[in-house]
């Protein structure tokens, strides 16, 4: 039996999976990590924090599964992406903290920036300047620590999405690698001609000294560390985390959507060879190669999503645990009349608007915690449709059917809101760790467990459907109230 070690590390969590070739779970070992919340709109993570966490819950996975490193083929990395980390080639020492994918210190930098060069950059990297990516990120940890940009010129740091980063550590410092999909969220890389673009770090006064190589997301990424497992393991592949659920929930074939519902919402939909831009508030980005040939997705990202009921949880101490959600809301037959926008840190497709900020509308009287409860299930309910009804528009490909995954997905409340909402089945497959699957099968492609995409499709199974059960009259009704409610997130009128 061939065994597969999947590391997700994920923006709130570290996890390894350990799969076999029958697509079996064998162990999963999770820990959770420190948030670091400097300033209003910062996000950051402890660079050690990340890899000291993700270190032990693969060793950990390896022990649970009674199994030792020999017996694993291959591992595969994936990975919370945009976070941006810089650090010494020689000592490993990281400049500051990693700058999450969720930190708005940029926003206005990015401002200036847009009307000047947006154009080039939709066009190059299918993205939009906004600090989200990494590119901003990477250029404020160059201006603010003392001399790194002069040490970036002399070739002595390393930036990294988190992929890099642990790849770095498992090979003590042999790799300095990236893959396709990453590299295709940092506002650098043409997702065209795949390869860095000079042009577009002119733009950001980025060395590219500091860059890594880009390889193919299922590729020999080199071997671990003897020391760290006990011997040397084959790194199979690199994958950002939604391209590699992409590829986990088995959408190989253009027009097949997949929606993540974790800390954020990240609607996917493969697109094949064609680099579909959007018209209406979405991304053009880099699906999982296997090759060196581009494929491509079209993506919606939501920024707040599982994160709204971790807020409940933990700021407004309405619930114990995340599961007590579904329970409060379904002791209410519908939310009031509350609309509940969680617009935490802005807001991302289709609005894109880093100024706006969270909202609870329609209060009275009679609202109780169970109210807020379902507005707020509700609302990545609205935010997911608003997601696929800008892929309908942008793809002019038939939607049959909505693939779903990550934690929230397990809420069927939450399931049967989306499918009505959406008017097309909402199916979830019996593995929702789909992410870690996704690089499972990336890794194992290249150790030569499976040797197609076919094979691995036939692994694919349905755990549940939900079939749309309101009218569309009704569905469009909801969706026209939560566009009113969402315009007024921004009341300060900021830009
Ligand atoms: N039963 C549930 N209903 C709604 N949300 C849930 C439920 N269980 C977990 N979640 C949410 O799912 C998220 C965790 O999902 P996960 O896929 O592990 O996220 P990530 O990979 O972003 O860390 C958390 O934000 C949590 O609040
Ligand atoms: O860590 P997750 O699962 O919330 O995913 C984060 C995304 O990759 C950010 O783009």
């Amino acid at each position: 039996m061939h065994y597969i070690l999947a590391m997700d590390q994920g923006t709130t969590s570290s996890r390894a999976i350990v799969f076999d070739d029958d697509v079996r779970i064998h162990a999963i070992a999770q820990q959770e990590y420190r948030q670091l919340y400097p300033q209003p709109g910062w996000v950051e993570h402890d660079p050690q924090n990340i890899w000291q966490s993700q270190l032990a819950v693969a060793q950990q996975a390896l022990v649970k599964a009674g199994i030792t490193a020999r017996d694993v083929t291959a591992i595969g990395i994936t990975n919370q992406r945009e976070t941006t980390l810089l650090w010494d080639r020689h000592t490993g020492e990281p400049i500051g903290n990693a700058i999450v994918w969720q930190d708005r210190r940029t926003a206005d930098f990015c401002a200036q920036l847009k009307s000047q060069h947006g154009q080039l950059f939709r066009k190059r990297t299918g993205l939009l300047l906004d600090p989200y990516f990494s590119a901003t990120k990477l250029a404020w940890l160059l201006d603010h620590y003392e001399g790194t940009r002069k040490r970036a010129e002399n070739g002595e740091l390393a930036f990294g999405t988190v992929d890099t980063w642990l790849l770095w550590n498992l090979t003590r410092g042999k790799m300095h690698v990236t893959d396709v999909t990453n590299a295709s969220r940092t506002l650098l890389f043409d997702i065209h001609r795949n390869r860095w673009d000079d042009e577009l770090l002119d733009v950001f006064n980025i060395p590219a000294q500091v860059l890594p190589q880009v390889y193919a997301s299922s590729a020999d990424y080199g071997y671990t560390a003897p020391d760290l497992f006990g011997a040397s393991i084959l790194i199979g592949s690199v994958a950002g985390d939604q391209q590699a659920a992409l590829f986990g929930q088995a959408c190989h074939a253009p027009g097949m959507v997949k929606n993540t519902y974790g800390t954020g919402c990240f609607m996917l939909m493969q697109t094949g060879e064609h680099a579909c831009e959007s018209q209406h508030g979405l991304l053009t980005t880099s699906a999982a190669q296997l090759d060196k040939q581009p494929v491509f997705a079209l993506e919606g990202s939501v920024f707040i999503c599982g994160a709204v009921i971790q807020w409940l949880r933990d700021s407004l101490s309405i619930i114990k645990n995340s599961a007590e959600i579904e329970t409060l809301a379904t002791s209410v037959p519908d939310s009031g009349g509350v609309y509940f926008v969680p617009a935490f840190t802005g807001l991302g497709s289709p609005h894109w608007d880093p100024h706006a900020r969270g909202a609870i509308f329609g209060l009275t009287r009679g609202t109780t915690h169970a109210h807020i409860a379902r507005a707020a299930l509700e609302a990545i309910g609205y935010q997911s449709a608003e997601l696929l009804l800008a892929m309908q528009k942008d793809a002019a490909l038939p939607i049959k059917e909505l693939r779903v995954d990550g934690g929230a997905a397990v809420n069927n409340l939450l399931m049967q809101h989306q499918a009505d909402l959406l008017g097309v089945p909402v199916v979830r497959p019996r593995i929702i760790e789909t992410t870690a699957l996704g690089t499972a099968y990336l890794a194992g492609l290249t150790a030569g467990i499976w040797n197609s995409i076919e094979e691995i499709a036939e692994h694919w199974q349905t755990d549940r459907i939900f079939e749309p059960m309101i009218s569309r009259d009704e569905a469009a009704q909801s969706m026209f109230n939560w566009s009113r409610v969402v315009r007024g997130c921004n009341p300060w009128g900021r830009d």
